[in-house]
C-alpha cells in the first residue's frame, strides 16, 4: 500500500530535514540539534508535508506565505513552495503530485492569489499549472576590458558616497532598503528576518556549508539616505608573474535608483586586484553591461527561467497589477486542476483593472500556466500564439494583449527560496 501524505509532527521534523538533505544531495545524516531548532522556529508545521515509510521520511514539501510584488508596485500573497523532495527509492510513484494537490487546494482555501517557486528542473512544474514568470541573468565582467578609467576612485562623482559597513549594519538597514525595492520592482519576494541572519552569517549552518564573511558596502545619496547595498566575496588568485587575478562575486545587490546602481557597479569594477566581477543573478535587462564603456566586457554566463508562478485566483491576481494601456480582453483560462479556470473579462488600465467572470465570447484561450507566465509582463503573447500555446480567437487580440500586459522594464526575483 502506498504511504500517506500528511503533515509532520514536531518530533519528526529532524527526520524531515534529513530527507530534504537526501533529496537535494547536500549531505546524508541528521542535521545538528542547533540547526533543527533554528529552522523549526521559522517553520509553520501545518504547512509542512511529509511521507513516511517504514519509519523513515521519504518525501518532503513545505509552503509559506510570501509577499510578491506585481506590476505597479502592489503585493499579492503567494503560496511559496519549497523543500520539495522525494527520496530516490520512492520517486515516480506520484508522491510529488499528491503533495502538490494537497498544498494548492489548501492555498486556494486560504485565499492565496498565486503559488510561487524556483524550479530545480524545468520539466517538473508545468504539469501543475505553473509557468516561468521572471528570468535571471548572470554576467562575468572582464574588468580590464571594460574601458573604465583606471585613475578613477571607487567613489561616485555626483555627491553620492560608498561606505564600507558590517553585517550588523546590513541586518539593520537591509530590510528597509529591500522594502523600498519591493515597492517598485515586480518579481521581488519578501525576505524574513532569518534571510538577513543567514546571509550575514549569523544563522546556524549545516556542517557541510562553509562561510567566509563577505564585504558589505552601502551607497548613500547626496542627501545622506542609504539607497543601495552591495554584498560581495572575493577569491584569492594570482597569475604566474604575480599579477592579481581576483574574482569578486556579488551575493546581494540592491539599488533603488540608476545613480546608486551605476555607483555600486563602478565601485566594484574599480577595486584594485579585482580582474573579474561576477554579477550574481540579476534581471535580464540589468543596467550593468551598458554602464560599462565597453559592454562586451560583460559576458552572460547564466540566462535562465527563475521565478515560476501559478495563479490560484485569476480576478484577484489580474486586479492587483497595472497595465500598459486601456483595453478590454476576454480570457478563456483552462485549469485542469479546477482551481482557477473560467472565462474572465479584464478591463485594464494604467492605474489598475476590473476582472470579472463573463459569458462574452473569448478573445484569447490559454492555460493557467501561460497566463501565469504572462502575469509579470516578461513574455510576449504573440510568441506564445506562435508556439501554439495561446489561441488567438479574435484577430488582433494578441497585439492588444501585448500592449496591455508587457512592461518597459522586466521583472526580477533575486532570491532562491
Ligand atoms: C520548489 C523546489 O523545491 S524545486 C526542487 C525539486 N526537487 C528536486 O529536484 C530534488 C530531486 N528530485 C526529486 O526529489 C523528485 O524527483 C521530484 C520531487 C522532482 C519528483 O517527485 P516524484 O514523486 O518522483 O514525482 P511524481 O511521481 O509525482 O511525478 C509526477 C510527474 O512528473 C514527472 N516528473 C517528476 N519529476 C520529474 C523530473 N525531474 N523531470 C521530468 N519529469 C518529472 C513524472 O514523470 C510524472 O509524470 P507523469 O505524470 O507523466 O507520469
Amino acid at each position: 500500500m502506498s504511504p500517506d501524505v500528511r503533515t509532520v509532527a514536531p518530533s519528526e521534523f529532524p527526520d524531515w530535514m534529513r530527507a530534504v538533505r537526501t533529496g537535494f544531495l547536500t549531505a546524508g545524516g541528521l542535521p545538528s540539534e542547533e540547526l533543527v531548532k533554528d529552522r523549526r522556529a521559522d517553520v509553520d508545521l501545518s504547512r509542512v508535508q511529509g511521507v513516511f515509510d517504514a519509519g523513515r521520511c521519504v518525501a518532503t514539501y513545505r509552503s509559506f506565505a510570501q509577499q510578491l510584488t506585481v506590476v505597479g508596485g502592489a503585493t499579492v500573497t503567494a503560496d511559496a513552495v519549497t523543500g520539495v523532495t522525494v527520496t530516490p527509492t520512492h520517486r515516480r510513484r506520484g508522491l510529488l503530485s499528491r503533495m502538490m494537490a494537497t498544498d494548492l487546494a489548501a492555498a486556494k482555501e486560504r485565499g492565496e492569489v498565486v503559488a510561487s517557486l524556483i524550479a530545480a528542473e524545468y520539466p517538473i512544474y508545468g504539469r501543475y499549472g505553473f509557468g516561468p514568470a521572471a528570468r535571471a541573468a548572470e554576467w562575468e565582467v572582464d574588468v580590464r576590458r571594460a574601458g573604465l578609467d583606471p585613475r578613477r576612485s571607487g567613489q561616485p562623482a555626483d555627491g553620492g558616497r560608498i561606505e564600507m559597513v558590517d553585517g550588523a549594519d546590513i541586518r539593520k538597514t537591509g530590510p528597509e532598503v529591500h522594502a523600498a525595492l519591493a515597492a517598485r520592482q515586480p518579481g521581488i519576494v519578501s525576505r524574513g528576518e532569518r534571510w538577513w541572519r543567514t546571509h550575514t552569517g549569523v544563522a546556524p549552518r549545516a556542517d557541510h556549508e562553509t562561510w567566509t564573511e563577505p564585504f558589505y558596502v552601502v551607497h548613500r545619496a547626496a542627501n545622506g539616505e542609504v539607497d543601495g547595498l552591495l554584498v560581495y566575496g572575493v577569491d584569492d588568485k594570482w597569475g604566474d608573474s604575480k599579477q592579481p587575478l581576483n574574482t569578486a562575486s556579488v551575493r546581494d545587490m540592491i539599488a533603488l535608483n540608476p545613480a546608486a546602481e551605476r555607483a555600486l557597479w563602478h565601485y566594484l569594477c574599480s577595486v584594485d586586484w579585482i580582474a573579474t566581477v561576477r554579477s550574481g543573478y540579476r534581471a535580464p535587462d540589468d543596467l550593468l553591461p551598458l554602464l560599462l564603456p565597453d559592454p562586451r566586457a560583460a559576458r552572460i554566463i547564466t540566462d535562465t527561467d527563475w521565478l515560476w508562478l501559478r495563479m490560484l485566483d485569476v480576478p484577484r491576481a489580474l486586479e492587483a497589477r497595472t497595465y500598459g494601456t486601456d483595453a478590454s480582453l476576454v480570457l478563456e483560462v483552462r485549469d485542469e486542476a479546477g482551481l482557477a479556470g473560467g472565462r474572465f473579462l479584464l478591463d485594464a488600465s494604467g492605474s489598475g483593472a476590473r476582472c470579472t467572470p463573463t459569458t462574452r465570447s473569448a478573445d484569447l484561450a490559454l492555460g493557467v500556466g501561460e497566463l501565469s507566465t504572462l502575469y509579470l509582463g516578461d513574455e510576449s503573447v504573440r510568441r506564445l500564439v506562435d508556439l501554439g500555446r495561446v489561441e488567438e480567437l479574435r484577430a488582433g487580440a494578441a497585439a492588444t494583449a501585448d500592449a496591455v500586459f508587457r512592461t518597459g522594464r522586466r521583472p526580477w526575483c533575486p532570491d532562491v527560496f
